[in-house]
């Protein structure tokens, strides 16, 4: 699973950057003042309109990463320019910014712009200073950008770990209950927007009660997990195993009809039906019940499985139902 997500800000923090920025360049537009260089204080007091810009979106909720992303570069041809004019002065600012590249890109890209920035600002700065100065920042400039690549490596790894934890059962290893409500809803979202078909399976294990009342619950645990192996190793790509309740999985299969649900249903439920466990003789089988996404209410999907899947208990288990 990958989910390296650009925007690693929390808004909090994003407004006190913001706010740090503002503060910052207004400084530094004052302090131009009254050394009477209006010329640059004009410019950098430009460069505060689009970070107050950013910084009202972020206030009501509303930003965006494409706005933030280019926010970011309009600040950095600021600092480019102030290079030009002031050498190490505007060199300095680079620090930062290369770090905030890190939060608002994918590692990829951060690394790519930032060099990109790099290069411009400090081949700007030899307008006016030493080629010794240029050389100095510029391995201070790489450790920035190493290690701005390393924390934001690092950040990465642990959003992956922390999601799994988070989303994981951890009897059978296939996402738990937190799961289901992004998991679906993006099927609803993908059926509105782009009309993209999905179909959900409830499966239950049938008579699971039997199996942990004759041979314990350290075997119907097993069971559980050789069930969940089962069915992710049959899955088509794409499809999420959500474990909803006790001996209860949903199965989401996006791009998907009903019909063709229907089969991997069927198909499923005969492999389920060939799991065999040493010291367990009782057949394992289970009874599905299969939906095609209709509508846009979530409860609605889910609830039209359950029938379905109440159906084929009722008409003796170890069956796949279609809800109508
Ligand atoms: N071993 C084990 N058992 C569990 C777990 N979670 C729920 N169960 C058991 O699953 C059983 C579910 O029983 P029932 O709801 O009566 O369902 P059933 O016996 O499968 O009967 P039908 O669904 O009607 O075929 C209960 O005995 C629960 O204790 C679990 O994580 N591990």
């Amino acid at each position: 699973m990958n989910l390296e997500s650009v925007n690693k800000i929390p808004r909090n923090a994003s407004i006190v950057f913001h706010l740090f920025a503002i503060v910052t360049l207004s400084v530094f537009s004052l302090y131009r003042i009254w050394i009477g260089d209006y010329k640059h204080a004009g410019f950098f007091s430009l460069a505060i309109t689009p970070l107050l810009f950013s910084l009202l979106r972020e206030w009501q909720y509303k930003a965006n990463i494409i706005q933030k992303q280019i926010t970011l570069i309009i600040v950095s041809i600021a600092i480019c320019y102030s290079c030009f004019y002031l050498g190490y002065k505007g060199l300095i600012y680079l620090f930062p910014t290369i770090f905030v590249y890190f939060f608002l890109f994918s590692i990829k890209h951060a690394l790519l712009l930032s060099c990109l920035y790099s290069l411009f600002g400090l081949g700007f700065a030899l307008n006016i200073e030493p080629s010794s100065v240029i050389a100095r920042y510029s391995i201070a400039i790489i450790d920035c950008i190493v290690f701005g690549t390393l924390f934001s490596h690092i950040i990465n790894k642990q959003k992956d770990a922390l999601f799994y934890l988070a989303n994981t059962d951890e009897l059978t290893g296939v996402y738990n209950r937190k799961r289901l409500k992004p998991s679906l809803n993006s099927a609803i979202e993908n059926k509105i927007k782009h009309q993209t078909k999905a179909s959900l399976l409830l499966l239950d294990l049938d008579h699971f009660k039997q199996i942990n009342d004759t041979y314990g619950h350290i075997t119907g645990d097993n069971v559980l997990r050789a069930v969940a192996e089962t069915i992710t190793r049959n899955k088509p790509d794409g499809a999420e195993v959500i474990r909803f309740g006790g001996e209860e999985f949903l199965i989401k299969l996006p791009g998907t009809d009903g019909e063709h649900a229907l089969i991997f249903a069927e198909q499923l439920r005969q492999r389920i039906s060939q799991i065999t466990l040493t010291g367990v003789s009782q057949l394992i089988t289970c009874s599905i019940g299969v939906k095609e996404l209709e509508g846009d209410s979530l409860d609605e999907w889910i609830n039209s499985c359950d029938k379905a899947l109440y159906k084929a208990k009722n008409a003796g288990r170890n069956r796949v139902i279609q809800a109508g």
